[in-house]
């Protein structure tokens, strides 16, 4: 398969030895798992969220393209490890470290090792909109109807 070259600098020495660099767990993987890249185990307490670095920055440099992290679903279920903001968007002019921001929503602490697989990474096409300014739309079947108005069934 062909995959897209992205810049990427290293912003730790301990990546690519003690802290493994991403890569994809199969041929079929959608996202890289990003790796807590800290001093010392760090443990989160019940409804704490802390920021980690990752060790990496990349540059994606082209608009119509984003990356996403995501919580890794095994952390997320079972542990209760999930993201502060939910989903991470990292803009394609972002040249900062990638950082996680790391929720423990459960009712127990857990302690998140060095190097450990906290989230995961997923390049996203992204489409910018030029908003066209109307009065009125041409009509669709669903109009305004939202918020379950097709019902439950
Ligand atoms: O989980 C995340 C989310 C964001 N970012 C970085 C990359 C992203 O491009 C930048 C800004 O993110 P976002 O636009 O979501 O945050 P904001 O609160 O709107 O900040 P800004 O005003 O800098 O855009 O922060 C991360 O490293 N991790
Ligand atoms: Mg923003």
């Amino acid at each position: 398969m062909s995959k897209k070259n992205l810049q990427v600098r290293i912003l730790d020495d301990r990546i690519g030895s003690q802290i493994a660099f991403p890569e994809y767990a199969t041929e079929g993987s959608a996202g890289l798992d990003l790796r807590a890249c800290v001093d010392q185990p760090l443990t989160l307490m019940p409804g704490e969220t802390q920021l980690i670095p990752t060790g990496l920055s990349i540059y994606i440099a082209d608009p119509s393209l984003a990356a996403m992290i995501l919580p890794r679903s095994g952390l997320g279920h079972k542990h209760g490890i999930v993201l502060g903001n939910l989903v991470g968007l990292i803009d394609s002019d972002y040249q900062g470290e990638l950082m996680v921001s790391c929720w423990n929503r459960s009712s127990t602490a857990f302690t998140v090792d060095v190097g450990e697989r906290i989230a995961q990474l997923v390049l996203v096409p992204v489409i910018q909109a030029n908003f066209e300014v109307v009065s009125e739309f041409d009509a669709s079947v669903r109009g305004d109807g939202g918020f379950g108005s097709t019902g439950t069934r």
